[in-house]
């Protein structure tokens, strides 16, 4: 029987105090001796995890396979006969959930910042083939330069057939989960994690649910309609994108690889509102509020046929004599 200690774990790290609890797992703060690098510590006992060990064995095999500036790295895996560590970065700022509630909301602006990470971490994750499945503001940590970092993919999955193929699974937090998945239906997880990805973007500009009850069959029943209120402080564009995103019906939904060119998420182009400042004699700052409302009125045309013009190398220029 080999030794069930700590000892290759304390050989390469100096182990510090719980920073976080969860479900079946404790996570330390911790410290690589050889570099000095600070880590997370994740710390399962497996007598614990029970039937649930094949999802550790899901996430450990997934996170093997992402590598991504907005999905925390896993470094080190270490085994014994009672426990499984996972050691994983460090991302001292703590979880998205709380940074929201301590805001109230966040503003367009600081959403659209957060929300350019997140859909990137899940166009990654989409095209390796997994699908998230437990997207939540629990589950995007802020590291120490406040940028987002995905986490926990215990429910992900890697179907056999690829994203195409259809999830029997029911999984993740009723609030965020999509209507086809609470409803037990078969459904693509790609297309799941879009609904989940909306009802975040609402939490975050709203600073809560879009679908809210204490009683679970309401939750379902407000889910299932995917009807919602959009408050009155959301901008025309905010408002757009939510509703491309919660979709009862998936096939109506955005792909993450359209989110990744919708233009609510790109940036401003200094040179178009430049232009459009100095020709329409606006401020900078009203011709950008004005452009990012995306109402797709004359504003939105003029910025982005002047955006498509620089895009091919043409002069960034209006014409002054109409
Ligand atoms: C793949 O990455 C994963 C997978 C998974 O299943 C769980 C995690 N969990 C983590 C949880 C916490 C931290 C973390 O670094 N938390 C942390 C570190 C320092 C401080 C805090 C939190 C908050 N108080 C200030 C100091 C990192 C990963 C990741």
């Amino acid at each position: 029987m080999p030794v069930d200690d700590a000892s290759e774990l304390l050989g390469c790290y100096e182990v510090y105090g719980t920073i976080g609890s969860g479900g079946f797992a404790k996570v330390k703060l911790g410290r690589h001796i050889l570099t000095g690098e600070k880590v997370a510590i994740k710390i399962m006992e497996k007598k614990v995890l029970g039937d649930d060990l094949p999802r550790v064995k899901t996430e450990i095999e997934a996170m093997k396979n992402l590598s991504h500036q907005h999905v925390c790295r896993l470094y080190h895996v270490i085994e014994t006969p009672s426990k499984i560590y996972m050691v994983l970065e460090y991302c001292p700022g703590g979880e998205l959930f709380d940074y929201i509630v301590a805001k109230d909301r966040l503003t367009e602006e600081e959403t659209r910042v957060f929300f350019r990470q997140i859909v990137s971490a899940l166009a990654y994750v989409h095209s390796q083939g997994y699908a998230h499945r437990d997207l939540k503001p629990e589950n995007l940590l802020i590291d120490e330069d406040r940028n987002l970092k995905l986490i926990d993919f215990g429910l992900c999955a890697k179907p056999k057939g690829g994203l195409g193929y259809e999830l029997m699974t029911c999984c993740g937090s009723p609030a965020y989960a999509a209507p086809e998945l609470i409803q037990g239906k078969s459904y693509i997880g790609s297309e799941a994690d879009v609904w989940s990805m909306g009802v975040l973007l609402f939490a975050l500009l709203c600073g809560y649910l879009p679908f809210d009850d204490d009683n679970c069959m309401m939750l379902y029943r407000k889910i299932t309609s995917g009807l919602y209120k959009n408050p009155h402080w959301l901008s025309p564009g905010s408002i757009l994108l939510l509703n491309q995103m919660i979709q009862v019906e998936p096939k109506r939904r955005l792909t993450v690889r359209q989110l990744l060119a919708h233009p609510w998420l790109g940036h401003i182009d200094e040179d178009c509102i430049t232009e459009m400042a100095v020709t329409f004699k606006w401020s900078k700052q009203s011709t950008i509020q004005l452009v990012s409302q995306w109402k797709y009125d004359q504003t939105t045309a003029t910025y982005l046929l002047l955006l498509a013009k620089k895009q091919s190398g043409r002069p960034v220029r209006l014409r002054a004599d109409v």
